[in-house]
Formats: structure tokens, C-alpha cells, sequence
């Protein structure tokens, strides 16, 4: 069967498109893009005053299956990544046991062919993420990872890092750097600075995260390989990066859409759910990094979906898990602060996160073109919405932006020609 999406305004302009088309789909791919495309008995789409762009990929989300199904589910993340406009997520090895070895990877792999979008593993660097013995990064390799990374977990130890580095290099996988010293952070639970001392809650230095910055700028250069830093959220952590990449070092960072929207003073009234690694930083850097983003130096854009329980999230914020339940809102959230305010436009969102993503893991991103993969989302820009944790499809209610009103919101998904996630007229169903 074949489906017409008419009158959209199509973005991409690495295809040389911007502006109104017509896109064909036929099976799992797209077929055509013209100016106009006569309706032949085909199922059509109205995209009249419709953004249409290709789904994005997230290439850090937490999918917590194997071991932690009450936070997650590989079914679960995916339909919440369906609704939140992505094609792709890449799925952390955090899970129960770790993803260090083969037997982990494939039970994802398997999950993931009846997932509502594609799901990439991510190895962990070292066994059991412990940072003390290497993981058997070849078999890793071969049971098909695209990354290697100890997210969730540092890895302290300088002479395995370096080891990892040098193995990971062997496969040509990016290694991804959850950068954080523990000797500084110790048990801190929020941003370290005036908010925390008022607060009274214990800090985590801006330090903490560009010590190890600055470290892992210094082995990737010793040995050659790409290095991503993930969930980068200091201004300190920006200049090393951006100085090192004047020197040729081979890295790339990320940043989340909380750490560019809010700031350590939204602790003042101890919300769990704004509890988050690393956490949320002074105002300062903040503005820093929203001005990297106008600037067109932020790599990535990461949702580093982190779900959990409301149990988890329960009683004292210095007891509760952290992190934040990004998908369902990352998209509107970088529409409605950053493009309807032109601080960026939809081919700087596709850099970030979709072009880029695809080229550091190296999956198919080809973006919308005849013949390629449909992968696309059709958002609407004018809608208002709220964000509504109870409607989430992921299992993880944590969300700091719950209330917010937002305008612009995803309202179809395709992922492979299938049409898996369809809100027009808030039905909000996934369809896979
Ligand atoms: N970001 C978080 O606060 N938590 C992540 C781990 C991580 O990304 O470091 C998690 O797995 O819950
Ligand atoms: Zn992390
Ligand atoms: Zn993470």
C-alpha cells in the first residue's frame, strides 16, 4: 500500500528540501518527493501547516530491560520514543546484568525487532560497568554495539580508560564518557553552588565533571580515538572541548534539553523529578550552553531518558534516583524555547540530532530522499498542549516539566514506511 503525505512543509536541506512537498511512501521506504503528487487511490495524509522532517535519533536513552522492568521496558521506551517524534534510540548498558558481554546484546537485539522504533545497543566499557576490568570489547564489537560507555558509572580508573580507549579504537566504536569524579562527587545530590548552600543539600562541583573532561581530552588524544562526551552541562566542560577540537582532538559532546532549560533553582522545592546526573547547573552555565547552541557548537542533542518509579522517586530528594524521563517531551520542548524563538531552525535541530547521531554510530541516515528509509515525523506547530505525565507511553512518570504548556507537538511518526505513532486529535495511539 502506498501513502501520500500532502502539502507539509518539508525540512531537510542536506536533501535540498525546504519548503512544500508531497512524499510518496510505498512499503518501507519513500518513494517520491515532489512538488505535487497526484493522489492515485492512495491513502492520504492532510499535512497542510505540518512540519515534516525525519524522525530523530536518540543516542542516549535508558531502556532498563534486562532486569529493571518496572522502570522500563524495551516495548515501553520504544513506543514513548515513537510518540516523542524518534526513529532510533540507542539503548545505555545499565541494565540487569550490564550489557559487558554478547548474551545481553543479543537478548536486546531480540527485543528490539518488535520494538515500535530501531533500537541500537551501546556496550559498557568494563565488566559489570565497575571500571575495573575491561569487557571483552571485540565480542562486543562483533555482537553488533555502536558505542562503548559506562553511563550511569565512571570509569576512575586512568590506565583502564586508556586500555578501553585503545580497544575501542581496534573497532573503530566511539567510546562514550559519562564524566564524573567520584572523589569530588561523592554523595551529592545537586549543583554545587549558592542554591545548594541555601537548600542545604549536599553539592556536586562543576569540577567533579571537567576534571574528567580534561583527563579523557588528554587519552583521546594519546590514542587517537573518537571520544563523546555525554550529558556535557558546564561551561568549564564546554571550553576544554571546544579547545581541544582547535587541536584536532577526534571528540564530539552532547547536551540535554533540562540541562539547556532549567537550572539548579528549580531544587528550591525539592522536586525529585528535577534530580538528575549531572545535575541541573547554575544559571550561568546554562546561558552558556543555550548560547553554544545558537552558536552551532553543541554536536548532539541527548535525551539521556532515565525512567523510574515513582517508588524510586519517592521521600527524600537526597534518597531518590536520578534522572529525568526525557522522550515525550524533548522535541517539543526544543521546539517551543529554541525554534519558534529562532534561535535555531529545523536544519540545526536535523544536525544535531539526527545527522550528527547517525554519523558518530554509524547507522543509515539518509534523511528524506527517494529510495531512502521513511523515517519521518509530521509535527504540528500551532498546537498547545500540556505536558500530561499520566499520558506518557514510557513506564517513567519523572519529569520535571509536567504542567508546562508547550505549542508544537509531534502528531505522527514513521519509522520504516510504518506508521507507528499517529496523535492527530489527541487519540495519541501507537499503531505497530
Ligand atoms: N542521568 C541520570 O541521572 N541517570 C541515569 C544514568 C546516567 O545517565 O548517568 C540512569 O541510568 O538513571
Ligand atoms: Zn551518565
Ligand atoms: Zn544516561
Amino acid at each position: 500500500m502506498k501513502t501520500l503525505i500532502k502539502n507539509g512543509s518539508v525540512y531537510d536541506s542536506k536533501n535540498g528540501l525546504a519548503g512544500k512537498y508531497d512524499i510518496l511512501i510505498e512499503g518501507k521506504k519513500i518513494y517520491a518527493i515532489e512538488a505535487e503528487i497526484k493522489n492515485q487511490s492512495y491513502q492520504v495524509i492532510d499535512a497542510e501547516g505540518k512540519i515534516i522532517i525525519p524522525a530523530l535519533i536518540d543516542m542516549h536513552t535508558h531502556l532498563r530491560e534486562p532486569g529493571y522492568e518496572e522502570k522500563e521496558t524495551v516495548k515501553t521506551g520504544s513506543e514513548a520514543a515513537a510518540a516523542g517524534g524518534f526513529s532510533a534510540v540507542a539503548a545505555m548498558p545499565n541494565t540487569k546484568p550490564i550489557a559487558d558481554n554478547p548474551a545481553v546484546v543479543e537478548h536486546m537485539k531480540h527485543k528490539a525487532e518488535t520494538a515500535a522504533v530501531r533500537v541500537y545497543p551501546i556496550g559498557s566499557i568494563t565488566q559489570d560497568s565497575k571500571g575495573e576490568v575491561l569487557s571483552e570489547i571485540g565480542t562486543l564489537a562483533k555482537a553488533g554495539v555502536k558505542a562503548l560507555s559506562d553511563d550511569g558509572n565512571p570509569v576512575m580508573n586512568s590506565e583502564i580508560m586508556r586500555r578501553a580507549m585503545e580497544y575501542a579504537s581496534a573497532f573503530e566504536l566511539p567510546i562514550i564518557d559519562h564524566c564524573e569524579d567520584e572523589n569530588l562527587s561523592q554523595d551529592g545530590v545537586m549543583h554545587e553552588g549558592y542554591y545548594s548552600t541555601i537548600f542545604g543539600l549536599k553539592g556536586i562541583p562543576a569540577a567533579a565533571e571537567e576534571i574528567m573532561v580534561a583527563r579523557d581530552i588528554v587519552l583521546a588524544e594519546m590514542t587517537g580515538i573518537h571520544l563523546h562526551i555525554a550529558h556535557l552541562s558546564t561551561e568549564g566542560s564546554l571550553n576544554l572541548v571546544k579547545e581541544a577540537k582547535t587541536r584536532g582532538v577526534n571528540i564530539t559532546f552532547e547536551v540535554t534539553p533540562h540541562h539547556l532549560l532549567l537550572t539548579d533553582k528549580i531544587i528550591e522545592d525539592y522536586n525529585p523529578d528535577a534530580k538528575v546526573h549531572p545535575p541541573l547547573r547554575s544559571k550561568r552555565d546554562k546561558d552558556i550552553l543555550v548560547k553554544a547552541l545558537k552558536d552551532g557548537e553543541i554536536d548532539v542533542l541527548a535525551t539521556d531518558h532515565a525512567p523510574h518509579t515513582f517508588e524510586d522517586k519517592l521521600g527524600e530528594f537526597d534518597y531518590a534516583a536520578f534522572g529525568i524521563s526525557g522522550l515525550e517531551t524533548a522535541l517539543a520542548l526544543l521546539y517551543h524555547n529554541f525554534i519558534k524563538t529562532e534561535i535555531i531552525d529545523w536544519d540545526d535541530l536535523l544536525r544535531m540530532y539526527y545527522y550528527k547521531p547517525g554519523e558518530i554510530m554509524k547507522i543509515e541516515s539518509e534523511g528524506l530522499k527517494a529510495g531512502a528509509r521513511a523515517d519521518l515525523l509530521i509535527f504540528d506547530p500551532e498546537r498547545e498542549w500540556t505536558v500530561d505525565k499520566k499520558k506518557f507511553k514510557s513506564k517513567g512518570k519523572n519529569t520535571p516539566f509536567a504542567g508546562q504548556k508547550l505549542c508544537g507537538k509531534n502528531e505522527i511518526t514513521f519509522v520504516g514506511g510504518k506508521l507507528v505513532y499517529d496523535d492527530r486529535g489527541g487519540r495519541n495511539e501507537i499503531l505497530y
